[in-house]
């Protein structure tokens, strides 16, 4: 259904809507109804007393839907009056893929209750159509939901809110494929041909990956070992994989590669459609790079897929790390095209060694590390999601012994699966 259908009411009759009211606690679900329900205490906790709306940005484009949420969340943080509450909320076709859409619940107990008019000027302003319904107190308790529209006739109509059964499948999870994680490098390099007109760097960026993919030989019938170095920021992967690269004479690649750096902070600042695109199509390129160095050299790899699935997997699925898909899903399967390393070693150390390593180094650190460092619950999930990708899955190390210890741990491990001929370290 395209979203823009979605400005009638009737149209949201078929869905259920989810407000998380934070991270830690099971999300509510209802639906719309022309019956009343019974009495619930869930909804009537989160509908409470004051003011309350959802509000969806619809577009049918899904780069300018992606950007129109994100702009929608600052404007409404920036121009509501104080007293409201923001909640992430969606609407969605229970257990259907990619039908999630995005929105915000909103609770105005402000002294005026003038969150509306606030989100009146944002729907005039535009350019994007804003989608607002609006709840309503009965005297009887129940709750009725009806749109802020333009027409009168539309506005005139009403639904029942009544509560919705969890689905068997988070909610957040429905549009992983495609929109955070992508398996094909043409999944991915169709976003950004979607973004030239709006981000000009990412025809740069297309030139880059197609330049690769040109010299891209992926047909060497004896190649040299292709070893993956992943875990979370500062848990030793650039003190490992240099000292790797000395102890095997390998050659040292990382992902996203040296030519996309400029690119990087461009990239990190869009919403994550078009975010994972970028990382996605930066392994494209390491992997051609890896195809052609693996051919006279073992090659290690500063981050790889599972970092670019893992992250977008965890920031993408929301709530606990239950909600995560189980091992085995779709989503944790390899891209067929992309380039397999022949081994992904996992470096995992405490959260407490962890920040004393991040401290120590006192580097600047990228939004998404600084959300590490303070949401426990986020790391545990990227941790999980890197744990549950196969084919290849990740060998956890422990990384918190000293680099020299951690290096001789790796190379054994190497030694042992390839019986590779590396320097002593004793
Ligand atoms: N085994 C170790 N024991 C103690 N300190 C370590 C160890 N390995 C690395 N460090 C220190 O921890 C800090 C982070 O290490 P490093 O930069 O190698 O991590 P990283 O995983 O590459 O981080 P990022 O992903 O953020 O680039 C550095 O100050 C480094 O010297
Ligand atoms: N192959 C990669 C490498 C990195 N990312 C993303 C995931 C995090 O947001 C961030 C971590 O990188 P670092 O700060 O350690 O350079 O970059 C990815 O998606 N795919």
């Amino acid at each position: 259904m395209a979203n823009r259908s979605l400005s009638r009411l009737a149209q949201w009759c078929s869905r259920v809507f989810m407000v998380e009211i934070n991270q830690k606690t099971e999300p509510i679900y209802f639906a719309l109804s022309s019956k009343p329900s019974a009495h619930n205490i869930e909804l009537e906790a989160l509908f409470g007393s004051g003011k309350l709306f959802s509000v969806y940005a619809l577009c049918d484009d899904r780069v300018q839907s992606a950007r129109a949420h994100a702009e929608l969340k600052n404007a409404l943080a920036e121009n509501l009056p104080p007293g409201c509450a923001l909640l992430d909320s969606a609407s969605f076709l229970p257990d259907i893929k990619s039908s999630l859409i995005k929105g915000f619940f909103l609770q105005d107990n402000s002294a005026l209750s003038s969150a509306e008019r606030a989100v009146t000027q944002l729907q005039e302003k535009g350019p994007v159509r804003l989608c607002v319904l609006t709840y309503t107190r009965e005297e009887n308790g129940e709750y009725l939901c009806s749109t802020v529209a333009e027409e009168p006739a539309e506005r005139e109509r009403k639904y029942y809110v009544t509560p919705a059964p969890a689905p068997q499948r988070h909610p957040s999870t429905l549009n992983i494929i495609n929109s955070d994680v992508f398996y094909q490098m043409e999944d991915a390099y169709k976003v950004l041909q979607e973004c030239c007109d709006i981000i000009p760097e990412s025809k740069a960026v297309l030139e880059l990956v197609m330049e690769q993919q040109l010299e891209f030989n992926n047909s060497h019938d004896k190649r040299f070992p292709v070893i993956v170095i992943e875990g979370l920021d500062a848990t030793g992967k650039t003190t490992l994989t240099c000292s790797l690269q000395k102890a095997l004479g390998a050659v040292l690649l990382k992902s996203p590669p040296q030519c996309l750096a400029c690119f990087r902070q461009r990239f990190d600042a869009e919403p994550p459609l078009i975010r994972r695109a970028f990382y996605a199509l930066g392994n494209y390129i390491t992997a051609a790079q890896i195809a052609r160095e693996s051919s006279h050299a073992p090659v290690v790899v500063d981050r790889y897929w599972h970092s670019t699935a893992a992250y977008a997997i965890a920031t993408a699925v929301s709530g606990r790390e239950e909600n995560l898909p189980a091992v085995g899903s779709e989503i944790y399967e390899w891209p067929s095209d992309l380039l397999r390393p022949s081994l992904v070693l996992l470096l995992s150390v405490s959260p407490e060694e962890r920040l004393r390593r991040l401290t120590h180094r006192g580097l600047d650190k990228t939004e998404e590390e600084s959300q590490l460092e303070i949401n426990h619950l986020f790391r545990r999930k990227v941790d999980e999601a890197y744990k549950k990708i196969q084919n290849p899955a990740c060998i956890v190390v422990d990384a918190s012994p000293s680099p020299e210890q951690v290096l001789q741990q790796v190379l054994c491990l190497i030694k042992n699966k390839y019986n590779l001929q590396t320097p002593d370290h004793q």
